[in-house]
């Protein structure tokens, strides 16, 4: 099946974390001989716990000064919130790598723009004041430090993309039938009505998704297995997933376990 993506289906939930493990070392070492960094992006959710285990975080082969980590969404809350994605890094990965480890470079969303004037001394605003726009254009001027100026590059190409996806078949911060999934200049784009709270957010758009070397969802729990159904067997029309996987092909890789594969007839690996 060439151009299709694979749907792994692990045993257990320590498998699925083991190859995890290794299949972003090989995506960090693959990047490390052609241009020496390693970009990447992660999301929120139920991935970061999938960081954690120590077949990753005391990994020896990392070689976390050569990594650019990104967030493929986040919402907007202040970096040390529960709520936010760069809190579920720092919990799941990054605190849990041994003291003398070196720590990769992560950007983070600019928490300024989280203050009356933008200014960190003044409080928190409102929730409706918060200034999207100005939050994702800062992060997109991120991507551009990092990939090179927008004129050069059409988008940037991240070496590996850790996706989540939601019941709905949303990712990133994509949900269905939004007018972000039309989205084909920015890099990054606001959103401040999304389903899944917190409203505000800011995400990766489909192009730079798709345009991604390697991608891999992680989606496990019986509770994924009615969203799996619809994405392999029905390819429903419109689910950002489907997109994905329809636009990048054969770089996706879905790492799942039994209980979220059960009742898919789209054909699974249990192995790498
Ligand atoms: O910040 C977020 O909310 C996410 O990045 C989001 O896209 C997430 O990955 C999916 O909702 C799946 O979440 P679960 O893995 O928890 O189901």
């Amino acid at each position: 099946m060439i151009n299709h993506p694979t749907l792994y289906s692990f045993p257990t939930s320590e498998k699925l974390s083991e190859s995890l493990a290794s299949t972003i070392i090989t995506a960090q070492d693959a990047a490390l001989k052609r241009h020496n960094t390693f970009r990447i992006a992660v999301s929120g959710g139920s991935l970061p716990q999938y960081l954690s285990s120590p077949h990753l975080t005391q990994n020896p082969s990392l070689k976390l000064d050569k990594w650019e980590v990104f967030y493929a969404d986040e919402r907007c809350v202040p970096n040390s919130d529960p709520e936010s994605n760069n809190k579920a890094f720092e919990d799941k990965f990054l605190n849990l790598l041994s003291a003398d480890s070196p720590r990769p470079t992560v950007h983070k969303l600019n928490e300024d723009y989280l203050h009356e004037d933008n200014d960190p001394s003044k409080p928190l605003r409102a929730v409706e004041d918060i200034p999207t726009q100005d939050i994702s254009d800062d992060y997109e001027q991120q991507l551009v430090r990092v990939f090179a100026a927008k004129d050069s590059v059409k988008l940037p190409i991240f070496d590996l993309l850790l996706l989540g996806c939601g019941p709905d078949g949303h990712t990133c911060s994509l949900f269905p039938g939004h007018e972000l999934l039309r989205e084909d200049v920015a890099w990054v784009a606001p959103i401040e009505d999304s389903p899944k709270p917190p409203p505000k957010r800011i995400t990766l758009t489909m192009p730079v998704v798709t345009h991604a070397l390697r991608i891999v969802f992680v989606a496990a729990g019986a509770g994924k297995q009615g969203i799996l159904k619809q994405i392999f067997d029905k390819e429903e029309e419109g689910l950002p997933c489907v997109l994905v996987n329809k636009g990048a092909g054969e770089k996706v890789a879905w790492f799942c376990d039994e209980a979220a594969t059960g009742g898919v007839e789209y054909p699974v690996k249990s192995s790498l």
